[in-house]
């Protein structure tokens, strides 16, 4: 198969869809990958080194969109790119549909068939292709809330281990997840006081295991919510319903409920935010104040520590991508758990949470693909 692999052009992204690992994996498989021209020098990853690994170094997006039977990149395709995919190509990428209707609609024209990474599942019943992102976003997200809480970023000016003979500052991560674990590993490393809400009694028994008393569970309620805003320093937003836009957990009235220069990190942006006043923002303005509150709402987190999550993306996407790039769609009809990942067919939404969010017809990926 021939496949190509853009150049980011999403703000600040430097994050590329394969590292020359990758690259040669695949050609080590009989295929072909086109990469763009400096895709990955922003991060030390050379065309000299694409060119080993087996790569054609190819100038423009244009040539890459128009030859490749599949192309991976990282974050969702944006219009200029919607516009150059068509019927019979591959996408595999981030998309995060729910909460973005105007891409939506343009991958149901284009035609193309839309492997999301964050709906792909495994056998456990995680996503495995959104967990090394959110490894990366979660542990960052504590890094940016401390920053955010400095002063000169309109913050409260608390630091978050304190020092001996000032309390240190408290950390409320909402959602237990991928995102939560990791936040909350590095807030306690940080010497911070830590609560972490989940709505599942089984995940908060697993971290409790985990951590003990160093970390505090509270099963998510609203009233849990609005007594931990009143007196927490930063705010992890991290909750996901697979697929699904995320639920608004806080809401502009709470807000009034938290201390002035207090920190919301909304990591769940991505599937529009679980905190009602959030709105998307990017690495070159990152933050704004809203009620005394500072809101950091970067959507793709990820992309500020480009080269770690370079290597960590392509660690798991690699195998997926080495099975659509040997058998095509025979490789979803094949596996459930990729076949999870069809969220666009031909025109059709084949991913029910994206449907219900959104409005459309919902036909099950077995159905387009004609899987009796
Ligand atoms: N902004 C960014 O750059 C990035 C954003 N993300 C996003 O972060 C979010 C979280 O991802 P993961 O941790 O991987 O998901 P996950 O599925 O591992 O964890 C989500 C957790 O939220 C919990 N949850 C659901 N409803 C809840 C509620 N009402 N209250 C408390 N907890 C609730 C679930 O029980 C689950 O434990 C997703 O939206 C993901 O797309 C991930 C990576 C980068
Ligand atoms: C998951 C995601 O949206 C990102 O890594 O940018
Ligand atoms: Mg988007």
């Amino acid at each position: 198969m021939l496949i190509g692999v853009p150049k980011e052009i999403k703000n600040h992204e430097y994050r590329i869809g394969l590292t020359p690992a990758g690259v040669k994996e695949l050609v080590e498989n009989g295929h072909q990958v086109m990469i763009q021209h400096d895709g990955g020098t922003a991060i030390g990853l050379t065309n000299e080194q694409y060119l080993e690994a087996g790569a054609e170094i190819v100038d423009s997006a244009e040539e890459i969109f128009a030859r490749a039977e599949m192309i991976i990149k990282v974050k969702e395709p944006q219009p200029v790119e919607c516009a150059m995919l068509r019927e019979g190509q591959l996408l595999f990428t981030y998309l995060h549909l729910a909460p973005d209707p105007e891409q939506t609609k343009l991958l149901l024209e284009s035609g193309v068939s839309a492997i999301a990474y964050e709906t792909i599942t495994d056998a456990q019943g995680g996503l495995p292709l959104l967990a090394p992102m959110s490894e990366v976003a979660g542990r960052l997200s504590i890094q940016e809330g401390a920053h955010s809480l400095e002063k000169a970023q309109g913050g409260s000016g608390v630091l978050l281990g304190g020092v001996p003979g000032v309390a240190p500052g408290k950390v409320c991560v909402i959602g237990g997840g991928v995102v939560g674990i990791n936040a909350a590993r590095i807030a306690m490393g940080m010497g911070a006081d830590v609560t972490i809400l989940d709505r599942s009694l089984g995940r908060l028994k697993q971290l409790d295991d985990l951590y003990g008393p160093q970390l505090k569970t509270l099963f998510s309620t609203k009233d849990a919510i609005e007594e931990q805003l009143k007196t927490c320093d930063l705010v992890i937003g991290a909750v996901l319903i697979p697929g699904a836009a995320a639920p608004k957990l806080v809401t502009r009235d709470m807000l009034s409920l938290m201390k002035p220069g207090s920190v919301l990190v909304d990591v769940a942006i991505d599937q529009g935010g679980c905190f009602e006043t959030s709105q998307p923002t990017t690495h070159q303005e990152p933050t704004y104040v809203i009620d005394g509150v500072v809101h950091y709402c970067v959507a793709n987190m990820p992309g500020a520590v480009a080269r770690t999550s370079t290597f960590a993306l392509t660690n798991a996407t690699l195998p997926f991508a080495v099975s659509l790039a040997n058998q095509g769609l025979e490789a979803l009809m094949k596996n459930e758990h990729l076949r999870n990942g069809l969220n666009v067919h031909k025109g059709q939404v084949t991913c029910k949470a994206v449907a219900e969010a959104l409005n459309y017809d919902f036909v099950t990926a077995e159905e387009v693909l004609n899987i009796q």
